[in-house]
């Protein structure tokens, strides 16, 4: 595993700045899919076809920003895998060897954060990596698609975004990877980070950054385990869904745990048979604020449940965490170093 050091948390100015550098940057856009390359036909239903309307964009930067446009998929969200999101990581390594200076990603929402994630994890890059969506089509009214593609390809444009690992604008707000998530099933300010808040913002004239994460780390992987799974804890929860797991034979499981990282006492003899079969658990909040951490020592509390072997991962969301776990299990990480990778909340 390999460590990028990135510094500081708060700034004391306010960096931002002018959308146009001096220096004409060639940007990259890969566009997968989604909402944004969808339309509203007939009968109100919003369905994807065969041409990106995103295609037609004249790009208002010429002169400044030269595009290079690629359409790798046209996949609703739902639909991607982490083999995708592989193919993704590998054509931006292409391209950065090629020169290009950024890169923005288009993508539906549902599983955006997952692929911003895996990126940001994956990715050896220092030049800026910009994923954004929509919540409207392109033929709805008050369609969110080509403000937000224009905005995610300002930030990437611009210097300040450099070294901040991978972002996600939406919204006019620029948020990390790491910590965004998608919290209304249909609102244009979906995109949030519980805890700690958006990193920087984009007006008409300036992209402005306040904030950056303190630490990155870069796994490289060259192959997917994917046979990684997310449950949800429930009051009443019993063993049946760890013990169905066991039969699976699975690479890893992430449990989005009660509160701070508890449990219900029946679902223990299914966590345990899961255990003893070496398999990776990890523990993490089904809370939308705050972190994981084993404070109570009760039956099915977090104290006990890192007793019996349980990782906790500390301030991701379950389908992050999933994410990170099965990046460590691509890079085949020892089980030591798994659990650290894993469990360290800021990298
Ligand atoms: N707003 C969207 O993009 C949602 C869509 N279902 C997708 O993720 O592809």
């Amino acid at each position: 595993m390999m460590s990028k050091i990135i510094i500081i948390v708060k700034y004391f100015n306010l960096k931002s700045n002018a959308i146009w550098s001096e220096k004409m940057k060639t940007i990259l856009v890969l566009h997968t899919g989604g909402t944004i390359a969808m339309s509203e036909g007939e009968n109100g239903a919003i369905i994807p076809g065969e041409q990106n309307p995103l295609n037609s964009f004249n790009n208002p930067f010429t002169g400044k920003i030269k595009l290079d446009i690629r359409n790798p998929f046209n996949l609703p969200s739902p639909h991607m895998r982490p083999q995708e999101m592989l193919t993704l990581r590998n054509k931006i390594i292409e391209a950065e060897s090629e020169g290009i200076d950024g890169v923005v990603i288009t993508h539906g929402t549902d599983t955006l954060e997952e692929t911003a994630y895996f990126l940001d994890l994956t990715l050896p890059s220092e030049i800026p990596v910009v994923v954004t969506g929509a919540m409207r089509s392109a033929n709805e009214i008050g369609s969110d698609g080509l403000h937000n593609f224009q905005t995610a390809i300002q930030t990437a444009a611009s210097d300040e975004a450099h070294g901040k690992g991978v972002l996600v604008v939406m919204n006019d707000e620029i948020h990390t990877a790491r910590f965004v998530t998608k919290t209304h099933t249909t609102n244009v300010a979906t995109f949030r980070t519980p805890t700690f808040g958006p990193v920087g913002s984009i007006s008409k004239e300036r992209v402005t950054f306040f904030s950056k994460l303190i630490r990155q780390t870069y796994v490289p992987i060259d192959h997917i385990v994917d046979n990684v799974y997310l449950l949800k804890a429930f009051a009443g929860m019993g063993p049946e869904l760890f013990k169905a797991l066991v039969k699976q034979n699975i690479s890893g499981v992430v449990i989005e745990a009660l509160g701070a990282g508890n449990l219900p006492p029946a679902t223990l003899p299914g966590l345990q048979a899961l255990l003893d079969q070496n398999v990776p658990v990890v523990i993490v909040s089904r809370c939308f604020n705050g972190t994981a951490e084993s404070v109570y020592d009760y039956a099915g509390g977090g104290v006990r449940l890192e007793q019996m072997g349980a990782i906790f991962c500390h301030g991701l969301n379950g389908q992050k965490a999933r994410i990170k776990l099965l990046v460590g299990l691509s890079a085949d990480m020892s089980s030591n170093d798994l659990a650290s990778f894993v469990s360290d909340a800021v990298s």
